[in-house]
């Protein structure tokens, strides 16, 4: 098996004056405001954990106080856990010293934030060699390197523009590139897109599913948002109070919710356009007539459609080793689309 990029285990975040003290005893019990009444804590993050594979999109998702910042921060040790072990690459962060920390951060990690971060009297080229610069690589290399980026990210031409000449979006494709320059293992994202118009936000999520098939890196990726966590994520860690409800991929999360939280969330969303005819398909009956085609069980509903429809009975749904998982006809296909159509 191959070794994760991240392994979150029994991850514990409590704010307050006397926090270390409080982890394992039954006051971690208590309601959020009966805790902050008797000794002035709150629970941050609560007991996480979970791994990453190299390569994989991971998104945590949850409203706004769920604790997914502390989460990402606690990663990076930004905040310092309370409890709990964080492997990057199978090297304790939680055990390490300020330098090699420092070296973590200028080597393996990269980070994108919802404020860009950007230095305001540096050219776009020097934005993004700054940690190549740090790092205390020459001039040439990184100038190189950062052009490489700038171009990676669409912004040939901008390279001499100072940041308040570019658009939001540019300015964090900015930070894109600076986040891919020093060649991270893993690159992690705070909400980085939250501020930005609807429109520029979509090609900006576009840009990073581009970039992830093009650079292949680890991804961690912070939002509030349920569709931008489908369009991205392989995997959703869904939180909520700082616990986490649910880990899956987007067709788990929509088609089997955890519980009624994960359910509320998921409940605007277009089915056809996530499940896969693994979810809809059905045993064949002794004696029906199938047709000849067959569909991987990974295919989209929506995009499965006119295939099933135009077939001449049902079709086959098969795994990835071509056995069969189930059949489904025009009218499997029809039953989620139509009840899309009416809770729309
Ligand atoms: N420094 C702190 N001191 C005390 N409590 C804190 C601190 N930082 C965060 N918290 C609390 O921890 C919980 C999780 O906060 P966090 O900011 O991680 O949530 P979030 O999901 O990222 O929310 P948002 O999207 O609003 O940033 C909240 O209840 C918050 O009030």
């Amino acid at each position: 098996m191959t070794q994760p990029a991240l392994q979150v285990q029994s991850l514990w975040k409590v704010f307050g004056p006397k926090a270390e003290k409080l982890v394992g005893t039954p006051d971690l019990e208590l309601s959020r405001k009966e805790l902050l009444a008797k000794s002035g804590h709150v629970i941050g993050v609560r007991d996480v954990s979970f791994d990453v594979a190299p390569g994989e999109v991971f998104v945590v998702m949850g409203l706004s106080g769920s604790g997914k910042s502390t989460l990402v921060r606690l990663i990076t040790r930004l905040i310092e856990p309370t409890s709990g072990t964080v492997l990057l690459d199978g090297e304790d962060i939680t055990a390490m010293n300020d330098d090699a920390l420092r070296d973590i951060r200028r080597k393996k990690v990269s980070m994108v934030f919802q404020h860009f971060g950007l230095l305001p009297h540096r050219k776009v080229i020097d934005n993004v060699g700054f940690g190549l610069e740090v790092r205390g690589e020459d001039k040439a290399a990184r100038r190189s390197r950062a052009q490489e980026m700038v171009d990676l990210v669409g912004l040939s031409g901008y390279e001499t523009n100072y940041p308040d000449q570019l658009s939001g979006g540019m300015q964090q494709r900015v930070g894109l590139a600076r986040a891919l320059a020093s060649n991270p293992d893993i690159l992690m994202f705070d909400e980085p897109f939250s501020a930005l118009d609807p429109l520029i936000r979509r090609d900006m999520q576009n840009e990073v599913v581009r970039l992830h098939e093009e650079v292949g890196k680890t991804m961690v990726f912070i939002t509030h948002d349920l569709a931008e966590a489908l369009k991205l994520g392989d995997r959703i860690l869904i939180m909520r109070d700082g616990e986490i409800v649910q880990i899956g991929t987007p067709d788990q999360v929509v088609g089997a919710p955890a519980d009624d939280y994960v359910r509320n969330f998921v409940s605007e969303v277009p089915k056809s356009h996530v499940l896969t005819l693994k979810w809809v398909c059905r045993p064949e009956v002794p004696g029906e007539q199938v047709s000849d085609r067959t569909l991987p069980s990974g295919t989209i509903i929506r995009e499965a459609a006119r295939a099933v429809l135009d077939a001449q009975g049902p079709v086959r749904v098969v795994d990835d080793n071509g056995q069969t998982v189930g059949i489904v006809d025009d009218e499997d296909i029809l039953r989620v689309v139509v009840a899309e159509e009416e809770s729309a």
